[in-house]
């Protein structure tokens, strides 16, 4: 069914730390009258721990998340927006198993620009460490499975490219 046509609309907004997608997630939510979800609240105390460490996750710290989020995403009946970092094509495609119609969009910036905002924002008590950033962007698959929006410029303009870009 083309997009514009469902009532219940499912998009991940992925990206690596810093990107963007709990900012720019919480306005798109709100722009689709949506609920909002993040990832990073479905991640275990050890792999936020790691994380705090300066520890990169690997495949099977995100196996568990990956699972709990897609069938989360599949309970919902309300459109949802879900900030989830989905690095991988293999964890995009796991999220697809679980859940039908997901929209993946990604956001993307400038290495520097990320990193002075995840360290402004480490500044203010959030766990990730700029370190991770290199090996995010290591990580990071990016597809023609993803519709790719560049997140400069006030939320609430990124937010309206990426309604306009679903
Ligand atoms: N478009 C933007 N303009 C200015 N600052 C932004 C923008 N998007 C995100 N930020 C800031 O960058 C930091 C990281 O954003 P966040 O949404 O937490 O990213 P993520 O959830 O991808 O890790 C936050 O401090 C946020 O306020
Ligand atoms: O798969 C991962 O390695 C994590 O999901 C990671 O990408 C995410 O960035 C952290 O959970 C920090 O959260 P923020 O993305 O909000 O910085």
């Amino acid at each position: 069914m083309p997009y514009a046509s469902t009532n219940c609309k499912k998009i991940v907004i992925a990206g690596v730390s810093g990107s963007g997608k709990t900012t720019i997630g919480l306005e798109l939510a709100h722009l689709l009258d949506a609920e909002f979800v993040d990832a990073d609240d479905f991640h275990s105390p050890e792999a936020i721990a790691k994380m705090a460490a300066g520890q990169p996750l690997e495949d099977e710290d995100r196996v568990e998340w990956l699972s709990a989020l897609g069938r989360s995403l599949a309970a919902r009946d309300r459109s949802t927006v879900l900030a989830c970092s989905a690095l991988k094509k293999s964890y995009r495609d796991r999220l697809r198993e679980l859940c039908d119609g997901l929209t993946f969009v990604l956001l993307t910036a400038e290495t520097e620009r990320l990193r002075e905002r995840i360290e402004e924002r480490a500044r203010g008590g959030h766990f990730m460490p700029s370190s991770l950033l290199d090996s995010q962007l290591e990580t990071l698959e990016q597809g023609d499975d993803m519709i790719v929006i560049v997140n400069v410029g006030p939320p609430e303009e990124v937010a309206a490219r990426v309604l306009s870009g679903i």
